[in-house]
């Protein structure tokens, strides 16, 4: 991070590189690795989304924002294939995942889909290193292979040494951390984070914005945080902002 960053309390952004197109500057599009058509949810007789479409792009970084009850949530998890939309379309790499069963898509969100929320998500009872290993051992990798691919996680995220602890013994910035290394373990194409930095105070919270931006960054993960938090929107390369179940507007950071 620059001075210039830390000093104006933005984190560094993604930038795809510019490339010189017979004499005008031209920024190439990532290839969209998550497309959202048309979407539609109500509970009830109460439309919670309505009509929303958007593209993630791989390898970037984008934040919802928008008023509590807004329909934030539900359209991470409309996306991630937790909800199913009642109307529209969410396309995985041109697959449409609505489609699947509930078996196929319990798997594509193990194998293509990382998750961090505000808390409690680690399991208590497994110490951080067993828990950064579950979702590789759920997908078929021997304990042994797990915990060494999980254990590359660590240092990066300024966990070493804190293997053997329960998530309990941890402070919530640790346990947030650990939850991160447990997200990108299986390499996934997208990962989703619910107010990851809810539970935090102002500086931690740069803190696990920073390691999760750059940690999802290095993997080629594109990121998709809900937040309220205007600091954690600032690590993202734009800002969607939904009002009553629709997008409203877009920025995206210059
Ligand atoms: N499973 C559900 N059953 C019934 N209503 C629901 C369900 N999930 C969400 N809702 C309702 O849908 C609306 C949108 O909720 P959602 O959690 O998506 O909003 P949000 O923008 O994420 O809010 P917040 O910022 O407070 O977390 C709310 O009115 C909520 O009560």
């Amino acid at each position: 991070m620059t001075r210039r960053q830390r000093e104006s309390g933005r984190g560094p952004m993604t930038r795809a590189p510019r490339v010189r197109d017979g004499g005008t500057m031209t920024i190439p599009t990532p290839p969209s690795v998550l497309s959202v058509h048309a979407l539609g949810k109500s509970f009830g007789p109460t439309p919670v989304l309505r009509d929303v479409s958007l593209e993630i792009q791989a390898g970037t970084a984008t934040a919802i924002m928008g008023p509590s009850g807004s329909g934030k949530s539900t359209l991470l998890h409309c996306m991630s294939g937790i909800v199913k939309p009642d109307s529209g379309a969410v396309l995985l790499a041109g697959q449409h995942i609505q489609n699947l069963g509930e078996n196929d898509r319990s798997r594509l969100r193990r194998e293509a889909f990382g998750f961090v929320f505000q808390s409690g998500q680690l399991l208590p009872e497994l110490p951080a290193i067993e828990n950064v290993a579950l979702p590789l051992i759920l997908n078929g990798a021997s304990i042994r292979d797990a915990k060494a691919t999980a254990n590359t996680f660590f240092a990066p995220l300024g966990l070493d040494g804190l293997q053997d602890r329960r998530p309990g013994q941890m402070s919530g910035g640790q346990s947030q951390r650990v939850a991160i290394a447990r997200a990108l373990a299986t390499k996934p194409s997208v990962l989703f984070a619910d107010e990851p930095t809810g539970a935090l105070d102002a500086q931690t919270s740069w803190e696990v914005m920073r390691l999760l931006r750059e940690s999802a960054q290095q993997i080629g993960s594109a990121l998709v945080v809900v937040t309220h938090d205007l600091e954690v929107a600032r690590w993202c390369d734009r800002t969607l902002v939904m009002q009553a179940g629709s997008l409203v507007a877009q920025q995206v950071a210059a």
